[in-house]
């Protein structure tokens, strides 16, 4: 057995499971009714029935797969190839962009979820160029800063690719945001304004191949924190999900050109928790590397996150107290830098 940083290794009560179970039913939604084409009649029969359908998963599972989602293959196809690129260089070369407390974007190789570290290498990068973010974490300090991209040299199309594919994640997400509103009782757009200097962003995971998949993880548990996350997976599975019905770790099976669409922590709190954030993690593979992109869609800084006025009410009293999405996400982002003796930052800690 080859002996691995200790810092890897899971306790275990969190190790992967000797029988894998296959996750047989997690919801697979078909998105033709709202492509547009010009040929695709609208017909609100079916619109409704998506609906419910997209309401149905996120309320039983907080996971579904999309297809026929409209987002160009060729586009999926170039990310992965010049990622998988990127990460065959060596780390010299990765490390002329990795990040660190002043550049949050970037490359990264020692990534700890709940303390424990992550088997994998990451490269994120921001939808917008540059993103505006609360300076501090201090709640009184106003101040704004931005975070910028740090692109390397080589592979050169990376830049173009990168930020290509991330507009087609972003229109993908906001679609399935007008889908997610309707299904709690909101007009399409309600979510909208919410965006408007989104900080949302995208990872590059990498997954090398692992020598003990049995007490390692690359990615521990954990649930994402922003609105909706819309990941992509290579044809190796490793994504595991936490099923509501039993809390049974069930692996999402890769199907060809489709998303896996989660509800992230900011949904649940609109929702007053009808929709629930669900814990997810990544198991390793002994002889295959993996690569996942997710796209995470964030809101602006400056947003209140709380239960929407429309989903509450005497009966249902909001279930948390607003918290600032910018300096959540300072708060989060700065304890990347720095091992901490207490739970990072949790929507729960706003939890009244
Ligand atoms: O690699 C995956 O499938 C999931 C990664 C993930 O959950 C994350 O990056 O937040
Ligand atoms: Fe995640």
């Amino acid at each position: 057995m080859v002996e691995i940083d200790q810092d890897f290794i899971q306790p275990p009560e969190h190790r992967p499971k000797l029988s894998i179970i296959e996750a047989e039913n997690i919801p697979v939604i078909d998105l033709s009714p709202i492509l547009d084409d010009s040929n695709n009649v609208k017909n609100p029969l079916v619109i409704d029935e998506l609906v419910r359908k997209i309401g149905s998963a996120c309320k039983e599972w907080g996971f579904f797969q999309v297809i026929n989602h409209g987002a160009p293959l060729e586009s999926r196809q170039r990310i992965e190839s010049v990622g998988k690129k990127f990460f065959g260089q060596k780390m010299e070369e990765k490390k002329k962009v990795r990040r660190d407390i002043v550049n949050v974007m970037g490359y990264y190789e020692t990534e700890h979820t709940k303390n424990v570290r992550d088997w994998k290498e990451v490269f994120d990068f921001t939808v917008k160029e540059s993103t505006l973010v609360p300076a501090s974490i201090d709640p009184d300090d106003k101040e704004v800063t931005h975070w910028y991209n740090q692109w390397p040299e080589f592979p050169l199309e990376m830049r173009e690719t990168f930020q290509e594919y991330a507009q087609h994640m972003k229109k993908l997400a906001l679609k399935i945001m007008e889908l997610i509103a309707l299904s709690l009782g909101l007009p399409p757009k309600r979510f909208d304004d919410f965006f408007k200097d989104e900080t949302s962003w995208i990872r590059l995971n990498h997954y090398p191949p692992c020598p003990n998949p049995d007490i390692v993880l690359g990615c521990g548990r954990h649930k994402d924190s922003g609105a909706l996350t819309v990941l992509a997976q290579d044809e190796v599975s490793g994504l595991e999900v936490r099923r509501k019905s039993d809390g049974e770790w069930v692996l999402v099976k890769p199907l060809p050109n489709a998303y896996i669409i989660n509800a992230g922590d900011v949904i649940q709190v609109w929702s007053n928790d009808a929709y629930e954030s669900v814990e997810h993690r990544v198991i390793l593979n002994a002889e295959k590397a993996r690569l996942s992109y997710p796209f995470f869609l964030f809101p602006s800084h400056y947003t209140m996150v709380e239960p929407l006025k429309e989903l509450t009410n005497d009966q249902n009293p909001p279930k948390y107290r607003p918290y600032n999405w910018g300096k959540f996400l300072a708060t989060r982002k700065r304890s990347n830098f720095m091992k901490l003796d207490v739970e990072n930052i949790q929507i729960h800690h706003f939890r009244i």
